[in-house]
């Protein structure tokens, strides 16, 4: 088995594992209702050759036959649509799981347009088969049973048979073969056709002042790929298709050999004759289900083989990552001193750049401080406050919170400290349970920030979001002072902002912030305003240099 098949193989005994029981129920009444519906056609064809027609006990039997495969049918099929309801819930609270506790570098290096597709697209592909699964089992039995059945009227025919149905697996597992390739192919087209769209939606204003790159997006780029997808999807879809018409006409070759040689083995038994005949035509239904489930089960092993990628790409969670509301707040004792010893940090090389390395980086800031990072673009402002707010882990040295080392066991509490604005910020509509009505302070800042004529809380959210970029930025900020954290981190937070706003935000906002106790750390390109900051640091080719204390 390859490693490619073991992986889905794992991922699937991994997702079946929890609800095996059900599963194997469901599957053995799939299996008796297979077995009933053969006995069925035996019971028709007994009925039909007899003496007499049918007598009462027949019509008993035949009956009881009849409610059990329906039962049967009935009930294995409320089982696998239970597992297939389930089985989607699992997959998406857990892979939902790991994104949100996956390390911060391992989520930005795995792009947005890998990821959706992986819990939409595939996730919906292993449902299909749990819905599919309880047709391919009864089908399965069925066409076991019936050619059981057929080695029970003509032994020989059966092997003329037998050697027929292997022939149409051999071209089935053939066209398998080529078919699986096309659909691996078109599921590599689905990441960059999320690409696509995702530029589509997300650049809509740019494309739609530049011509040639939206002619570029929708014919060279959009086009070109749905139409691959589509040629791949056809291609494999026919495949399949041909081979199961083989496997169709394989049956009628089978019945012209077996009414061209019917003297040779049902020596003239016109009743063994029609009961092969129609137990072959009977079977030709389950059979042709059986196979025309094939491609589902190949899509399916490429969508487990993503889904097992994506485990395996997230397989080291952060540690000690709280999901669980019902699990205590762990209380933290007051803000005294935060430091970073000797902290080293190195992007890894991408492309033919070299390695970005930060540090050794040293830092101390004091509760009630107001700290100034400063720098060039690309100087390592950004990866300081990650260090700084314990998204990222140190590659070395030591991120200390009053003295005391931050583990990874303690890391998140650590970060429970902390508000920031970034300057891709994402701006929650919800504000957090408790906190149904702006608190009178809330509401004052929203008028000073000239945004409480536009946003109001109904329903424990913001009433709109809808707002303009520097605007938006101003109601990040209340959010962020109703989050009452002691350390505000923002990263060039006054950028969108007019003069007057800037003004008010380096003279009157951040001071009254100070004067709350706040601990303040600013990222900032004002030069004009860096008196109001106690420290000030540089950032320099991921150095950092201390510039003289301000205050
Ligand atoms: N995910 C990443 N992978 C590899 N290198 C990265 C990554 N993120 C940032 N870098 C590199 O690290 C350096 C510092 O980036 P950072 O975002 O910290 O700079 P910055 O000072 O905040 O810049 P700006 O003022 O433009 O926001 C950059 O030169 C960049 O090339």
């Amino acid at each position: 088995m390859s490693a490619t098949q073991c992986s889905a193989t794992r991922e699937l005994l991994g997702i079946l594992k929890p609800f095996w029981a059900v599963l194997a129920l469901s599957i053995f009444l799939g299996v008796v209702g297979g077995i009933s519906i053969t006995a069925l056609l035996t019971a028709i064809n007994r009925v039909l050759n007899a003496e007499g027609g049918m007598t009462q006990g027949m019509m008993l039997a035949f009956a009881a036959i009849c409610a059990l495969a329906l039962l049967s049918a009935i009930l294995s099929n409320i089982g696998t649509n239970y597992v297939g309801q389930k089985i989607i819930a699992h997959l998406r609270e857990s892979l939902g799981g790991r994104v949100l506790c996956a390390p911060i570098e391992q989520l930005e290096r795995y792009r947005t347009h890998r990821l959706i597709p992986v819990l939409t697209h595939d996730i919906d592909t292993v449902s299909d088969l749990a819905f599919g699964l309880p047709q391919l089992v009864i089908s399965l039995t069925i066409t076991l049973g019936c050619l059981a059945y057929l080695a029970t009227l003509s032994p020989s025919m059966f092997l003329v048979t037998a050697a027929a149905v292997v022939l149409g697996s051999v071209v089935q597992y053939i066209a398998r073969g080529y078919g699986i390739s096309g659909f691996e192919a078109a599921r590599e087209q689905e990441d960059l056709l999320q690409k696509h769209f995702r530029s589509m939606a997300e650049g809509a204003k740019e494309l739609r002042i530049h011509r040639p790159r939206r002619q570029r997006l929708y014919s060279r780029q959009l086009r070109e790929t749905v139409e691959r997808i589509c040629r791949l999807q056809v291609r494999s879809v026919n495949i399949f298709l041909t081979a199961n018409t083989i496997g169709s006409l394989l049956f009628f070759i089978v019945i012209a050999v077996a009414l061209a040689m019917q003297g040779w083995w049902a020596n003239g038994d016109r009743s063994v004759l029609s009961g092969f005949v129609m137990t072959l035509l009977f079977m030709k239904g389950p059979l042709e289900s059986v196979l025309s489930l094939l491609p589902l089960l190949s899509r399916n092993r490429i969508a487990l083989r993503r889904i097992a990628e994506l485990n395996e790409q997230f397989s080291n969670p952060e540690p000690y990552l709280l999901l669980n509301e019902e699990l205590p707040i762990p209380t933290v004792e007051p803000l005294r001193t935060l430091e970073l010893r000797d902290v080293r940090y190195t992007y890894p090389a991408v492309g033919d750049n070299p390695p970005f390395v930060m540090g050794p980086l040293n830092l101390k800031i004091e509760a009630g401080e107001m700290l100034f990072i400063v720098g060039e673009n690309g100087g390592g402002k950004t990866t300081l406050i990650k260090l700084l707010l314990g998204l990222y882990a140190p590659h070395g040295g030591e991120v200390l919170v009053n003295g005391k080392v931050v583990e990874a066991s303690s890391r998140d509490d650590y970060r429970q400290l902390f508000t920031t604005i970034f300057a891709d910020f994402f701006l929650f509509e919800e504000l957090m349970d408790g906190q149904r009505d702006i608190p009178a302070e809330a509401a004052r800042y929203l008028e000073r920030l000239e945004i409480g004529h536009k946003v109001g809380v109904a329903d424990g959210a913001f009433t709109t979001t809808d707002l303009s970029t520097g605007q938006r930025k101003r109601l990040a900020l209340v959010h962020a002072w109703l989050d009452q954290r002691p350390i505000l981190v923002f990263d060039e937070w006054a950028a969108d902002q007019d003069p007057t706003f800037r003004r008010i935000f380096y003279t009157e906002l951040l001071p009254d912030l100070k004067r709350q106790g706040k601990t303040l750390i600013v990222i900032s390109h004002d030069d004009r305003y860096f008196d109001v900051a106690d420290q000030l640091v540089r950032m320099e080719q991921g150095q950092l240099i201390r510039e003289q204390a301000l205050a």
